[in-house]
């Protein structure tokens, strides 16, 4: 293998980008120049969306207008509940989710043809969280809730999954997540979106593509992968003991790590922070003590540090949610990373096509 060749582009920088700066140097990610923890603090996930889209935060009167289209378009009609039915039972919920999804842009690509980007990507993040809590509700084999237009988009994703008004402490940490969650440059599933987009594809096939990228553990199933660790680690296991033995069974250690970050997540002390007030609402301090525990081991043994998932996988659970639903919450918020960046992608477009070094068979030929 020659030098010049970047296994997993490591290192590589593909393309500009005007919509998120992730700084390993200083530890910090700016969402069209904002510091996020700063938006996480303020903003609401509707305002923060519209950021990533439009380059600044929106006017009250362009957030009451998106507001209201949002609150429109969030019912599931009868073609994609059955889609939804028709389904196994037991699909992953990401399977789940991207079907739907490919469904709703076939769809809407025949219905409203000359819809333009933007709209889209407004339709798509409008509709997930239904598909996501439907999803979670069939799974437990509980009716599907309507959405209400009386409560915000956090609000109303939790409503739908869980039929009970949330708890202020739950909706600030689910808005926060949301945040969090919502955009980090040219990561692994939104490089497949770009991908995509740069073939001239359309937003549909980008984002069901990029849904596919996100799924797998190493990107962002490992808040799914998370809580299985967490269980693990029931019980007054000894986190110390647990790690040495995962590490002996050369084990990957999910939500820890980062290809960018090599000395910390930016999100991570927002988000545990977050998590630190779910864990004191439901009373639940053995969750920060595992939490705090295996970051503790870890560090006295390797110098590798928590990512994103590592708080969110324990704070979704905290929620309620399902494990196998963490993953398309994600997708939720990220669609909004996507799309922007699909917008991105289409304004200055060159087609994405590396180059690879050949290193099968030399040149043989059928003997006859
Ligand atoms: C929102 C997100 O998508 S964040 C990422 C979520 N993914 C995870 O949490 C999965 C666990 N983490 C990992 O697998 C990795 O850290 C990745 C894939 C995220 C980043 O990987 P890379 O940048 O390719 O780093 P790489 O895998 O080469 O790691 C460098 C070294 O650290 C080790 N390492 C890195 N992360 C971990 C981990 N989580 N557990 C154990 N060892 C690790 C590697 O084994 C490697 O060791 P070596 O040099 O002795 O071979
Ligand atoms: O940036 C990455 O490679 C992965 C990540 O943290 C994200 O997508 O949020």
């Amino acid at each position: 293998m020659s030098d010049s060749i970047a296994k997993g582009l490591v290192g590589v920088v593909a393309d500009t980008t005007a919509i998120s700066k992730v700084n390993p140097e200083t530890n910090s990610l700016l969402y069209r120049g904002y510091p996020v923890p700063e938006l996480a603090e303020h903003c609401s996930f509707e305002q923060v969306a519209l950021l990533l889209w439009n380059g600044e935060l929106p006017s009250d009167a362009e957030l009451a207008e998106f507001t209201e289209f949002e609150r429109e378009n969030r019912a599931l009609d009868a073609d994609v509940r059955e889609v939804l039915d028709r389904l196994p039972s037991n699909a992953h919920p990401m399977d789940v989710v991207r079907t739907a999804l490919s469904f709703v842009g076939a769809r809407a690509l025949a219905e409203h043809p000359d819809e333009d980007g933007l709209d889209q990507a407004k339709r798509l993040f409008a509709v997930i969280p239904s598909i996501v809590a439907a999803n979670q509700r069939m799974r437990r084999d509980q009716e599907i809730i309507e959405p209400r237009d009386d409560l915000d988009y956090c609000q109303n994703f939790l409503w739908m999954t869980f039929g009970e008004e949330p708890a202020p402490e739950v909706v600030e940490a689910f808005r926060v997540s949301m945040i969090l969650y919502a955009e980090h440059s040219f990561n692994a599933s939104t490089f497949t979106a770009r991908v995509v987009t740069s073939t001239l594809a359309d937003l549909y096939s980008a984002v069901v593509a990029a849904v596919g990228a996100l799924k797998g553990h190493l990107h962002g199933g490992a808040n799914e992968a998370v809580m299985e660790i967490f269980r693990e680690l029931e019980g007054g296991v000894e986190p110390g003991a647990w790690l040495d033995e995962a590490f002996k069974q050369k084990r990957k250690i999910m939500g820890f790590g980062h290809r960018v970050y090599k000395n910390g997540d930016s999100r991570v002390p927002t988000m545990r922070a977050a998590l630190e007030k779910l864990a004191a609402h439901y009373e639940r301090p053995d969750v920060m003590e595992r939490y705090d525990g295996l970051e503790q081991a870890m560090a006295d043994r390797k110098p590798i540090k928590p990512n994103l998932d590592y708080p969110s996988g324990p704070a979704y659970d905290l929620m309620g949610f399902e494990t196998e639903v963490f993953t398309p919450l994600f997708v939720a918020a990220r669609v909004v990373g996507w799309s922007a960046h699909v917008l991105e992608q289409r304004a200055d477009n060159a087609l994405i096509r590396p180059l690879s070094e050949y290193s099968g068979a030399d040149e043989r030929h059928i003997q006859s």
